[in-house]
């Protein structure tokens, strides 16, 4: 159990000109914690992760970071690595040659630096590209030798920008069970992700931003249950008496046969778990049998578009002052 904080954010405040990017952010990440960021775009995602990689400083509030406050000056805090944006490699160079190259950079000795530099390659899975040129890299290949290069510094905490971008479902599954293991070895880890599933796989913690604001914070399954209303989609063996249970369970609203597959018979119901949960009792017991009984967008889903509704950032960066 590791229960020392690997990142302390309190008010954080961080400007680009009129558009305030971060405003009064909070953020508590414990060591050996996978702790999402999720917002829509301009949310302020990658300027929080810039500033635990120590590429900015905040204009305001205070920032922790392995227990130590971060100064005024840029720098990246020791012990912490990452990306934002993308991970910055040599085109040129070969995978191999490029965490040689960050390795030498980093005063390593050479036979200490070869074989960092094969255990990275051989953790991110890209053992057998390892002599090919970074020029000739897909961009989850780019992605995870920048996950390779993260790791030759055997962070505490790992800073990643949309780690999965790019991945195929196979390359997603091997970096989840290496962040997974990075975790349980006590590394902190935080990153951002526009994909709710993979958060719920991998993080025990979310934040979700809007605007610049921390609009949730905390464990996943307390997301999923401020989802509240939410439409489940129904296929029974008999949608006509299915309908007729439905109508009579309070709390639960049927709504009209167009929400539904078209050319299917399910029925599309509203309710909050409880309900719903009735619905399920009821049909049972009237002898219908229930062969699909799904949310139409998954909870977490509709916890997030419910949280950040409307809240997209104007395209041209205007800030929407709230008195
Ligand atoms: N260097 C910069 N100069 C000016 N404005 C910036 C700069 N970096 C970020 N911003 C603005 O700050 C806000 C937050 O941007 P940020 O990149 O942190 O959001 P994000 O949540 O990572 O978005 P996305 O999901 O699109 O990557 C946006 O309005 C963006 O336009």
């Amino acid at each position: 159990m590791h229960t020392s904080a690997a990142v302390r954010a309190r008010g954080i405040t961080t400007s680009f000109g009129d558009v305030r990017a971060l405003d009064g952010v909070d953020l508590d990440v414990p060591a050996g914690a996978v702790h999402g960021l999720v917002g829509p775009n301009g949310a302020g995602k990658t300027t929080l992760l810039g500033l635990l990689l120590g590429l900015a400083v905040p204009d305001a509030g205070s920032l922790e970071i392995l227990g130590t406050p971060v100064g005024r000056t840029l720098a990246v805090p020791p012990g912490v690595a990452g990306f934002v944006d993308a991970p910055g490699l040599y085109p040129t160079l070969t995978a191999r040659q490029n965490l040689l190259a960050l390795a030498a950079l980093r005063g390593s000795r050479r036979g200490d630096a070869s074989r960092q530099a094969a255990d990275a390659l051989e953790q991110v899975g890209l053992t057998g590209v390892a002599d090919d040129r970074v020029r000739g890299f897909s961009l989850g290949m780019r992605q995870r030798l920048g996950l390779a290069a993260a790791l030759l510094t055997q962070p505490r905490l790992l800073v990643l920008d949309e780690p999965a971008n790019g991945l195929d479902p196979s390359a997603k599954h091997h970096v989840h069970g290496v962040l997974t293991g990075l975790a349980e070895a006590g590394v902190a880890v935080v990153l951002s992700s526009h994909r709710m599933d993979d958060l719920a796989v991998l993080c025990s913690e979310v934040t979700i931003l809007s605007t610049g604001r921390v609009v949730f914070t905390g464990p996943v399954d307390k997301l999923a249950a401020e989802s509240g209303q939410l439409d489940h989609r129904v296929l029974t063996s008999d949608p006509v008496a299915a309908r007729a249970v439905a109508a009579g369970v309070p709390a639960v609203r049927v709504l009209p046969a167009a929400s539904g597959r078209p050319g299917s018979d399910a029925l599309v119901v509203r309710g909050e778990v409880e309900a719903l949960g009735q619905l399920v009792v009821r049909l049972v017991a009237a002898g219908v049998v229930v062969r699909e009984f799904g949310p139409v967008v998954p909870p977490l889903e509709a916890a997030f578009l419910a949280l950040t509704a409307g809240d997209e950032r104007d395209p041209d960066g205007a800030e929407e002052e709230s008195a």
